[in-house]
């Protein structure tokens, strides 16, 4: 794993802005796995300016969301749905037929998930995939206790994550129970990883990924086994 102490939040988002910015130049048709949450907000919008300033387009990329809460329509200001139009693809020139992020009100869930995985393989691969870090450890909405060989697969959601995710709803009752994730083998098959994690709250889980035993009790653990792993962490999240 390759870390890069980066001093705040702001550095760190434009140093992954120019991470993925020079994977989609070196690429002809990129594969992108994006993420949600507070973390990769601050790349989102640099990702903006640059194309703005003309110095990318995504006219050629592909992009594939780790999750998606479910019952919540594309158009719930609290969807992930939502969270990608308004953040970054409204913004830029991806065409909606390029983006993919997993249906939470499917009638068929489990069928959404064997469709999602499906896409993804035609894809070929992920050429690299954007995880934030759960203060669990989860990685997308894999929950510890998630099998570490699970695809993309419906999950309840930890009263600690709903907790943690509430601030974006109007009351913890409103935070859904479940969820769709890709799941962490296919999450692992990315050809590389950039993981983005922020501030003293998520001093705790970046210690236990990066030094703790890898287990299925903290999901995150297993990327020590990847072969490709990038790490940008400010200095309040990294230890000395
Ligand atoms: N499902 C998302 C994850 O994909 C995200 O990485 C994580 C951290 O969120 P944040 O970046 O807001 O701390 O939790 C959320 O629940």
């Amino acid at each position: 794993m390759e870390i890069m102490k980066v001093k705040d939040y702001d550095e760190m988002s434009s140093q992954a802005c120019s991470f993925i910015i020079n994977k989609i130049k070196q690429v002809q048709s990129p594969v992108l796995g994006l993420a949600t949450g507070s973390t990769p907000e601050g790349l989102y919008k640099r990702l903006i300016e640059k194309y703005n300033a003309q110095e990318v387009t995504f006219k050629d990329v592909l992009t594939f969301n780790l999750d998606e809460y479910v019952g919540l329509e594309n158009d719930d200001p609290n969807s992930y749905h939502h969270f990608m139009n308004e953040k970054l693809f409204k913004h830029i020139d991806i065409a909606i037929e390029r983006v993919h992020v997993p249906n939470g009100v499917a009638e068929n869930l489990e069928k959404e998930c064997q469709d999602y995985e499906k896409k993804i393989k035609d894809a070929e691969q992920v050429d690299i995939q954007v995880l934030g870090l759960g203060l669990n450890g989860h990685i997308g909405f894999n929950e510890p206790g998630t099998p570490f060989s699970s695809r993309t697969h419906i999950v309840d959601l930890d009263q600690s994550t709903r907790q943690a995710n509430a601030r974006f709803f109007d009351s913890l009752d409103d935070v859904p129970d479940k969820a769709i994730t890709m799941g962490i083998e296919t999450i692992m098959e990315s050809k590389e990883i950039l993981l983005l994690v922020s501030g003293a709250n998520k001093r705790e889980a970046l210690d236990r990924l990066l030094n703790g035993e890898i287990s299925e009790d903290f999901p995150a653990s297993i990327l020590q086994k990847h072969s490709n792993v990038t790490i940008i962490a400010d200095e309040e999240a990294l230890q000395d």
